[in-house]
């Protein structure tokens, strides 16, 4: 059976954030994810987490000013000692909340950039980022992302994510499969799902189009989750979509899932 986690980055816009992590306990997820815990106090997180009696999943490395537009740091060649020190302030936020694993944002490929030297910056960086997060019991994840919604996104196919990886060489770091993403740019999704299985750290779901969530448009989540469970896919599933109609209200998709069925 699944085990979903609510992305509170596009869950619960209606709630104060906190407030939004025992929400998400009362709707039957297992845990929580959202894009970044930096701007609160982490103890004040663990609490609610504890309170809720909820596990934190996974959230984003520090990813430059996320007000601003940016996306991620993790390929720009002049914000490396800014990546560096965001390492020590995830693994410190992450051993707060007892989160397994980060996501490493590639970032927006500035205008003119050479592609390649964007791409060594980032292998760098994940070479820097994975040992120390391995050493701190910290799985690394890469994102590929749509080129639609973020045209100038530095990755957004897993051929691109494998070729990083055969270049970084840790066991600690793997692929975010976010089936939303993949359909846009790939599809194909459970075929290079099987094939790159044990080298996916997370997965997130929406459907297609509009980012709504599943059973909304063309993705066959029963088919998907079906396939997840046959595969051994033993990690978190992070509902990561836009609620069509109120995000408890719409969580009819899950029922099937739920621990009493
Ligand atoms: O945009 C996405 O799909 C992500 O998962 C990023 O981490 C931002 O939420
Ligand atoms: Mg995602």
């Amino acid at each position: 059976m699944p085990r979903f986690a609510a992305n509170l980055s596009f869950l619960y816009q209606d709630l104060p954030f906190l407030e939004r992590i025992a929400q998400a306990a009362r709707d039957g997820f297992g845990a929580v994810e959202y894009v970044s815990p930096y701007e609160y106090d982490k103890q004040e997180i663990a609490a609610a987490l504890k309170q809720a009696g909820i596990a934190q999943a996974l959230f984003n490395l520090p990813a430059g000013n996320w007000a601003a537009g940016e996306r991620g740091i993790g390929c720009l060649p002049d914000r490396v000692d800014e990546f560096r020190l965001g390492i020590d302030t995830a693994i410190d936020y992450a051993k707060a909340l007892d989160c397994p694993t980060v996501n490493c944002l590639a970032g927006l490929a500035p205008a003119g950039s050479d592609p390649n030297h964007l791409d060594w910056t980032f292998i760098d960086n994940l070479a820097y980022a994975a040992p120390r997060l391995a050493d701190a019991g910290i799985a690394l994840v890469i994102e590929p992302i749509n080129r639609r919604d973020m045209p100038t996104f530095h990755l957004s196919t897993t051929e691109h994510a494998e070729r990083i990886m055969a270049k970084v060489t840790s066991d600690n770091l793997k692929i975010q499969y976010d089936f939303y993403h993949m359909q846009i740019m790939q599809g194909d999704l459970i075929p290079t799902f099987e094939r790159l299985k044990n080298r996916i750290g997370h997965v997130q779901i929406a459907d297609n189009p509009g980012r709504n969530e599943p059973g909304t448009g063309e993705i066959n989540y029963p088919f998907i989750f079906a396939a997840l469970d046959r595969l051994g896919y033993a990690g978190w599933v992070g509902c990561e979509y836009k609620p069509s109609a109120g995000t408890s209200q719409g969580l009819g998709w899950m029922n099937p899932y739920r621990k009493e069925n």
